[in-house]
């Protein structure tokens, strides 16, 4: 990938600054807000049905985490869910803690099913969860995931017809054809609540200004990873003061610093 594409994409999305609707659990809300402003989008977080179809149809992109989901939740994804597809709105799915428990693989399985969301969105283990393929998530964390994660990467992407992302000390970004892993990132960002909701915050941000979602994953995964070492590099003495300076690098970041410091390969 051309790391100018990145670049272009990034510039379109602080022009553009859109609407990301999210429905999202209530461990991470406040970061996944905060880290939609720093990227250069606009956040909200609604999950009364009552407002779906009005909140939805004026967002750029829709962000489904299931990271603390209920009965109620669950139906307000699928009907903004609904209402996003009727619209060409796309969705970033966030399967948060699937195998972890059948509610949160069924509850996955079903908004994929329903939905045909644009991107799905996990770590190795929940990825590896969905397509079959083994994996084993704690809670919300990956414990094992496939060994051939590439190719099984690949298969979900290929059933499912969505871009599939499966983060970790790589991040693998593919759309079943073209596949690409993304090496930015820091250790550290393994010892924060919540990077990976928020990467599917910063996920939908470019998405929302995208025509290729394959290119707006990696573009989100690149950046998210180039302000983690640039905030692990920045004298940090700790996971919290790493966490507010991955806050401060993210918004800092410029398309080009993405394109200077994008780590992509074709894989
Ligand atoms: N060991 C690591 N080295 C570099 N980046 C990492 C590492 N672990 C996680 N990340 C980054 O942290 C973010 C969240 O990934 P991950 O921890 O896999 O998700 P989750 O928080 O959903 O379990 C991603 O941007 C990923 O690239
Ligand atoms: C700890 C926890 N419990 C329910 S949601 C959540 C946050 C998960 O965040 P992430 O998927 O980014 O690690
Ligand atoms: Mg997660």
């Amino acid at each position: 990938m051309d790391n100018s594409s990145l670049k272009e994409l990034f510039a379109a999305l602080r022009n553009s600054r859109p609407l990301i609707h999210h429905i999202t659990n209530y461990v991470t809300v406040n970061d996944c807000a905060n880290i939609t402003l720093c990227i250069g989008a606009s956040p909200v977080m609604a999950d009364a049905i009552e407002e779906m179809e009005e909140m939805t149809s004026i967002a750029g992109a829709l962000v489904l985490n299931i990271g603390t989901l209920n009965s109620r939740t669950v139906e307000s994804m699928l009907l903004a869910g609904r209402v996003a597809r009727e619209k060409d709105i796309p969705i970033i799915l966030d399967p948060v803690g699937a195998g972890a428990t059948s509610y949160r693989t069924k509850t996955s399985q079903t908004l994929i099913e329903e939905l045909c969301p644009s991107v799905i969105k996990g770590n190795a283990g929940e990825i590896s969860v969905l397509a079959g393929a083994g994996g084993v998530v704690k809670g919300v964390d990956s414990c094992d995931a496939a060994d051939d994660l590439i190719s099984v990467c690949k298969s979900l992407a290929r059933e499912t017809g969505a871009v599939v992302v499966a983060t970790g000390k790589n991040d693998i970004a593919t759309d079943g054809i073209t596949s690409y892993s993304v090496s930015n990132g820091h250790e550290l960002m393994d010892k924060v609540s919540g990077t990976g909701c928020m990467l599917s915050s910063v996920t939908g941000s470019f998405s929302a200004v995208a025509s290729d979602l394959l290119t707006a994953s990696v573009a989100a995964a690149a950046a998210f990873g180039i302000a983690g070492e640039r905030a692990a590099a920045d004298k940090s003495y700790g996971p919290y003061s790493f966490r507010t300076k991955l806050f401060d690098k993210v918004s800092s970041l410029t398309p080009e610093d993405l394109a200077a410091e994008a780590k992509v390969e074709r894989i």
